[in-house]
């Protein structure tokens, strides 16, 4: 029997403290600071997503500015709303919601946000600062997993071995790079890794972000592992699910984050953490 890890619970602590700082910002008379979050189209996962973003950024009293863009935005028209928010002053962080519409190019637009406001880590810029191990944007899922296994204390990971499923230049890689600079033993498997079951089964840290709803079950699983689920899917009942079996791993492993309530939430609270620390380097 395994013990779940509500990543709803340590996010809601996290943006209490949040709030602390940002009143306290308040009680001084500062600028407070802004997240810009950009939706181009009416896809209506990222509405629910960015609503979501929306009402953390309440919670917390940061300043919040949702820009809804028609799905028939042309990439020029978005380049230059960007540029705009660049050299907006009040604002420390731009969200772009992904995924784009098929004829806006994600590279580019990614490409175009300072380096300094992307408060994902998607530049280029900030991915090579996390390869070499120096202070940047984290990509939020990946850093809200890493506050998962500290707040469970399990994050002292020399010796360990870490198996990540999933490659994406947003969970897979960054996740398998933090890892590493813990000292973790990494390897990351996919859709062309022979034996995949066999690996995941050496795992002390399991990382499902694969895409495929309760594809991972217990034969996966190493008895007392920890198990992170960065999966969002829907089952045959159209209910929210991960790509964990978790009803079945959740026998075998030490501990298990559940879907939802587990990583999500942990996502948006990284993301106002983020945009704090874009604050900071802008103001002192
Ligand atoms: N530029 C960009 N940055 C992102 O960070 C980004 C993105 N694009 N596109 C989409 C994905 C997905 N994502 C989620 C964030 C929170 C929850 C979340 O809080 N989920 C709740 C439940 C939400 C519900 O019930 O629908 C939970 O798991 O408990 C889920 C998914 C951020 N993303």
């Amino acid at each position: 029997m395994s013990e779940v890890v509500y990543g709803s619970e340590i996010a809601k602590d996290i943006k209490e403290n949040l709030k602390v700082k940002i009143d306290q910002l308040k009680a001084e008379g500062k600028r407070i600071p802004k997240l810009v979050v950009v939706l181009v189209g009416d896809n209506q996962a990222s509405l629910s997503y960015v609503r979501g973003k929306e009402k953390a950024c309440q919670f917390v009293g940061m300043e919040n500015e949702l820009i809804t863009l028609p799905e028939t935005t042309t990439q020029e028209e978005l380049l230059s709303l960007i540029e705009r928010l660049n050299l907006d002053t009040a604002v420390d962080g731009i969200l772009v919601q992904l995924p784009l519409p098929a004829h806006i190019k994600e590279k580019d637009i990614i490409h175009a946000i300072d380096p300094n406001k992307d408060v994902d880590g998607f530049h280029p810029c900030n991915v090579g600062k996390l390869m070499l191990n120096e202070e940047t944007f984290v990509s939020c899922t990946p850093k809200g997993i890493i506050r998962i296994l500290e707040t469970i204390g399990y994050d002292d990971l020399s010796g360990k071995r870490a198996v990540v499923v999933g490659r994406s230049n947003i969970v897979g890689k960054p996740i398998a790079q933090l890892l590493l600079n813990k000292n973790a033993t990494v390897t990351i498997c996919h859709s062309r890794t022979q034996d995949i079951e066999n690996v995941c089964k050496e795992a002390d840290i399991l990382i499902a972000a694969i895409g495929k709803a309760k594809y991972i079950n217990r034969n996966w699983v190493k008895e007392g592992a920890v198990v992170i689920d960065v999966g969002i899917n829907r089952d045959e009942n159209n209910k929210m699910c991960g790509d964990v079996d978790f009803e079945d791993v959740k026998e075998v492993c030490s501990y298990i984050t559940p879907v939802p309530k587990g990583v999500g939430p942990m996502t948006i609270a990284m993301l106002l953490e983020n945009t704090l620390q874009s604050y900071h380097k802008r103001e002192g």
